[in-house]
C-alpha cells in the first residue's frame, strides 16, 4: 500500500513514520510513504500558498494552485489512487472506513490543509472528505497520520504473528477488554484471579463481559447488531 502525503509541514509526517508498527511496516516494504511539501508547487519565489478570504473574515485561506500543481503532478503516472481531504467537514473516520480503505485502495493521497481552510475549488479534484473526529485541529497532518496508522495495522503482517484484539473488538462492534501484565500484584492492586487461572473458556468469557461493560457505559452508541450470546451477556450486566 502506498500513502502520498500533501503537506506544507512535511516534518510532521516523515518524523512520526519511523517509529513502531509504521516504521516495521515501512522497513518490511509492506506500505510506501512520500511525503510532498505543497510549497515545492507554488510558483512565486516566496513560495507563498494562502491569502487572504475572498469576502473578508478572520485568518488565511490555503490557495488551489499549489494543491492542483501537486496533484496533477502525481497523477501524471496514470496509476489508480484514492484522493482523500482530511477536514472537520467530513465524512466520520471509523475502522470501518479503514477497513475499507485497506482493502479497496493501492494508494492513497492524502491532502493536508492548514490555517482557516483550503479553497473550496481543491474538492473538484478528490474523492473523499474524510473527517477523524468532532473537533478542530490546525492542521490535516495529524489526522493523516491517524488515517496511515489504523489502516497500515489492519495490513496483513503488518502487526507480525500478535494479534490485533483492538481492531477486531472494534470490528465487531465493542471496545476493548482490560489487559494486565507482571506484576501480579503492584502495591495491592491485584491482576483478576481468573486472567491467572489458565481456563481459556472462563478468560475469554471474563474479556467479553468487560467489554461489553466498558462499552455499555463509555460507547453505548456502538452496542448494535450484537449476537444473541453477547446480547444474552449485555442483559446479565443490566
Ligand atoms: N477531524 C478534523 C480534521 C481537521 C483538520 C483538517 C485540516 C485542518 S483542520 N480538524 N478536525
Amino acid at each position: 500500500m502506498k500513502f502520498e502525503v500533501l503537506t506544507i509541514f512535511p516534518e510532521i509526517i516523515e518524523c512520526y513514520i519511523k517509529h513502531g508498527v509504521l516504521g516495521k511496516a515501512l522497513n518490511k516494504g509492506i506500505v510506501e510513504v512520500k511525503v510532498y511539501n505543497l510549497r515545492d508547487f507554488t510558483s512565486d519565489k516566496h513560495k507563498k500558498v494562502d491569502d487572504y478570504p475572498y469576502g473578508g473574515g478572520a485568518g488565511m485561506v490555503m490557495q488551489i494552485e499549489p494543491f492542483y500543481n501537486a496533484i496533477m503532478h502525481l497523477k501524471a503516472d496514470e496509476k489508480p489512487r484514492k484522493l482523500v481531504l482530511l477536514s472537520p467537514q467530513g465524512r466520520k473516520f471509523t475502522q470501518k472506513l479503514a477497513q475499507k480503505f485497506m482493502e479497496e485502495s493501492k494508494a492513497m493521497v492524502l491532502i493536508c490543509g492548514r490555517y482557516e481552510g483550503i479553497d473550496e475549488r481543491v474538492k473538484a479534484f478528490v474523492d473523499e472528505e474524510v473527517s477523524i473526529g468532532d473537533y478542530v485541529l490546525s492542521g490535516g497532518e495529524l489526522a493523516a497520520l491517524v488515517i496511515i496508522d489504523s489502516v497500515v495495522r489492519l495490513i496483513p503482517g503488518a502487526l507480525g504473528d500478535e494479534l490485533s484484539a483492538v481492531e477486531d473488538s472494534f470490528m465487531k462492534g465493542f471496545l476493548d477488554y482490560p489487559h494486565y501484565t507482571r506484576p501480579e500484584d503492584f502495591k495491592g492492586m491485584k491482576v483478576p484471579e481468573v486472567l491467572l487461572s489458565g481456563d481459556h473458556k472462563k478468560i475469554a468469557l471474563w474479556r467479553k463481559r468487560q467489554a461489553l461493560k466498558n462499552t455499555l457505559k463509555n460507547r453505548p452508541d456502538l452496542l448494535k447488531n450484537l449476537s444473541p450470546e453477547d446480547m444474552r451477556i449485555l442483559k446479565e450486566l443490566c
